[in-house]
Order: C-alpha cells, then structure tokens, then sequence
C-alpha cells in the first residue's frame, strides 16, 4: 500500500471558524512531506486530527489503512508523533521518560534510543525539567523515531533547535526515508523542508493552495536572470518572448523574470549580444510568496 495518509474532505471547525476545509491529501509511503503555511493556517489542526488526538467535524482520514476515528488505538501503534509545544514530565530523566514510553509502547530499543540522542547531542541522563527547550525538544524528536514507526508526524520539529543539531535531525529524518519510512513534516520554516522534502503542500486559511513535487515546483517557478547585453534597446522584444513575465531595468543591464526554459530567453537575447548571463535559483521561499500573491491578485480581482 502506498498510500500511508489519506484525506477525504477532512474539515474542522471551532463555532464559526473553519480552521480545515474539505482537505483532501495523499502522503506516499517513503517520501518526506512538507506541510507549509503561515500560522493559523490549520497545520496543527489537520495534523492533530492525523494522529487521532482531535476528531474532524465531517470528512475522513486514514492513516496506514486505519481510519483515525474509528481505528485510533491500532494507528497509534504505528505512528510516531512530536506534538507542535512538546511538554514531558519535568521530574524524569530523558532516560526514565524514554524507557517509562517504550514500557507503554511494548518495549523500547535501548541501543537506537542511545545511538539518536548522541547525534542530536543529548544528554539523556539529565532532568527534563532542567533542560533547555532546545533539549527538551530533542526528547521529543527520540520519542517520536523511538520505537520506528512506519509514519513519522512531525509539528514544527526544529523549534529551538540550532543549526548544526538541525542539520543532523534532516539528515536522520533522509536516512528514515531512505529505508522506507514515511514522514510528514510541517513548518513554516522554508529552508528545512526544501532541503528535505519530496513533495510539498501549502495550505492558507485551511484549504489546500497546492500539493507539488519539490522539484516540479521549483521549474515551474519563476527564475530571475540579469543580464548585461552589448547593445540596448532589448526590453520590448523580451517581453514578448514566451515564459517572460517582466523585465526591469533599462539600456544594457536588464533583470528578467521567466518561467519554465530559458532557450526562449536567450535566443531572442542573443542578437542583442549576451555579455553576461546569471541565473537565480528560486527558492521555495520565492515560490511559497509567488502562491499567496497570486492568490491575493485573484481575490482582488474577485470582489
Ligand atoms: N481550540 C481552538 N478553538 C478555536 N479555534 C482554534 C482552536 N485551535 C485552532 N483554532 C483556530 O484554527 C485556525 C488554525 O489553527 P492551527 O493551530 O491549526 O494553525 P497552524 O497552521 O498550525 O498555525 P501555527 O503555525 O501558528 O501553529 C486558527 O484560526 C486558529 O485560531
């Protein structure tokens, strides 16, 4: 089965907000899923209602062919989860809190459990009540990967965390996926899912905006190339070019936004004499804010 989360219409409200509308999602087993979008968007809120911890007002979701209402306790079992504000017990060890959840979960790996917490820098012999919240965090992050689960849910997982012990959790997060688990990422932090994920979804005011491979997204987003050109007087022949959006700048040194190949571009650059071309790669940053301004155009243009 490929499919490891699925969404049909999964719709949440609190009174008169709709904080989740009619999503409908497919996460595939072995890939790293990035949930974007600003906050209050409804990440926690779908997510929460993954893992079986907030019941949706219609619609329906499985998880690993469970549905997460009826089948919670089975689902659970195979989930691992880091909730968005980790909280533990203050007066336990992170050892005592491990093995006190493996005891729940059948059992614990003491060797994995060790072998996590030394590459995220963890000692695991201290209190979790005198812990910073970058620490406790990391807790958080071994309890969820702890007992292997087949899904890994995770709620804004770097919170607090610095950027070597960061790059170290991607990298666990890539081995995981490497051997066939699946994990489901939300953040708002850009770079750490783009550096990270398969296919990525934005979500703004509940609803899907869109659902992409990382890759896919990234041609089909806009590139920014300047340009400095031995004659002037290219800029109108350039906007008439396909996949040219905008050119800004004026005589010899132009700045050209295009989608998609950029053959178009410099042929019909050419004539004019390419002395210098450089290329911009988007970022997902660039292309998160190219969907929301798009989306506000098309508002605008609605009312
Ligand atoms: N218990 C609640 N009661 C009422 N409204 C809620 C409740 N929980 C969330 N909301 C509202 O639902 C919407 C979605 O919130 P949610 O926490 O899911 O967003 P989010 O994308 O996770 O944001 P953040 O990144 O800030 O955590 C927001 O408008 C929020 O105010």
């Amino acid at each position: 089965m490929s499919e490891v989360v699925r969404t049909d219409a999964l719709s949440k409200r609190y009174g008169r907000t709709t904080a989740v509308r009619s999503l409908d999602l497919v996460v595939h087993r072995g890939s790293i899923f990035g949930y974007l979008g600003p906050n209050g968007a409804g990440k926690t809120t779908t997510i929460r209602m993954l893992v079986g911890l907030l019941r949706p007002t219609s619609g329906s979701a499985t998880v690993l062919g469970h549905d997460v209402v009826r089948d919670r306790d089975e689902m659970q079992r195979r989930v691992g989860y880091l909730p968005g504000a980790f909280v533990a017990y203050p007066d336990l060890t992170a050892w005592e809190y491990l093995r006190f959840l493996g005891h729940l979960r059948g059992g614990i790996d003491e060797t994995r459990v060790a072998g996590l917490a030394g590459r995220l820098s963890l000692d695991l012999d201290r209190h979790i009540g005198t812990m910073s919240h970058g620490n406790k965090q990391k807790v958080g992050i071994v309890q969820a990967l702890a007992h292997d689960p087949e899904l890994v849910v995770l709620d804004e997982p770097t919170s607090g965390l610095d950027p070597l012990v960061q790059r170290e959790f991607l990298e666990i997060l890539r081995e995981h996926r490497d051997a066939g688990t699946t994990v489901l990422l939300s953040s708002h932090v850009l770079s750490e899912v783009e550096a990270v994920a398969d296919e990525v979804a934005i979500l703004r005011d509940g609803a899907l905006v869109v659902v992409e491979a990382v890759d896919r997204l990234k041609a089909r987003a806009q590139r920014r190339v300047d340009l400095v050109l031995e004659h002037d007087g290219a800029v109108a022949t350039l906007l008439r070019t396909p996949g040219v959006h905008r050119v800004d700048g004026t005589g010899r040194r132009l700045q050209v936004s295009v989608e998609g190949s950029m053959a178009a571009l410099f042929s019909a650059a050419a004539p004019y004499g390419i002395e210098r071309a450089v290329t911009h790669e988007p970022g997902l940053e660039e292309i998160f804010l190219g969907y929301y301004e798009q989306h506000h155009e098309h508002e605008e243009v609605v009312r």
